[in-house]
């Protein structure tokens, strides 16, 4: 379980998450969505540890991830798929990873088995595609096999193939009891592929809700009513 208890963090000036409280919970998809600038990387760095809050706690299973005696095992993160030194081979990285965690190498040929990277294990980084590099960073949450995914926009860069893959991957994961938090800009994706959502703007939480709650209508725009007051990069009405 995930939970962002009355979490405020600023930059400077700029307020990136506002008095925001929201649980995550196990077993299911949750799509986490808002308009660009909304606070959702942020929010999943401070359940990460990267960022500390100004007020309030962002915990991982009742603890802050700094806390947690075996973190790689108990939560696995893909935030940025480019953060991989491009001279490392794609087995070389995991293998970094895996020696870090305390885990066995057949691990590493599983996870690159089960993302599709097993053909190019031995290739470098640096001349991965954006979807290869998704995959292997997914690889990576994987690895110590954690209870829960915290995933950003996963599912950029990622080809038609590659985001059913993603979305089976990711149901599957959740039918086993896992918690996986999922962020993106794809409506019609989140449509298909969580159970409940978090929608947040400026910060603050604008829904927390399942998606069946949301009506019959286009899931897109039940997300453009609920953001329309707090969309901050708009381009001009012509
Ligand atoms: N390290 C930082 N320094 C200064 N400002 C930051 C930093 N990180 C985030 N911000 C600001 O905080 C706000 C929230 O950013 P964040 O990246 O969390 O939003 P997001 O919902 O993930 O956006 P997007 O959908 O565009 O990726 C933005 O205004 C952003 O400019």
């Amino acid at each position: 379980m995930l939970e962002v208890r009355e979490v405020t963090k600023t930059y400077g000036r700029t307020t990136a998450v506002d008095e925001l409280s929201v649980t995550i919970h196990p077993g299911r998809v949750t799509g986490f969505l808002g308009p660009n600038g909304a606070g959702k990387t942020t929010t999943m760095r401070l359940l990460l540890g990267l960022e500390r809050p100004d007020a309030g706690k962002a915990l991982v299973n009742g603890r802050p991830y700094r806390a947690l005696a075996r973190p790689l095992h108990e939560v696995g993160a893909l935030l940025d798929a480019g953060a991989v030194h491009p001279g490392r081979t794609a087995r070389a990285h995991l293998g970094w990873l895996a020696a870090a965690a305390d885990l066995k190498g057949t691990r590493i040929s599983q996870v690159l088995e089960l993302t599709g990277l097993t053909a190019v294990a031995g290739r470098r980084v640096g001349g991965f595609s954006l979807g290869m590099r998704q995959r292997l960073g997914l690889a990576a949450a994987l690895l110590a096999d954690p209870r829960i995914l915290i995933l950003d926009e996963p599912v950029n860069g990622l080809d038609p193939e590659g985001v059913r893959w993603i979305r089976d991957l990711l149901r599957g994961l959740a039918a086993e009891g896992r918690t996986v938090l999922v962020s993106s800009h794809l409506i019609s994706e989140m449509a298909l592929t969580a159970d409940h959502l978090v929608v947040i703007g400026r910060g603050r939480l604008l829904a927390d809700t399942p998606l069946t709650a949301l009506g019959d209508g286009p899931l897109e725009d039940a997300y453009l009513r609920l953001t329309e007051q707090s969309v901050e990069y708009r381009a001009g009405d012509r």
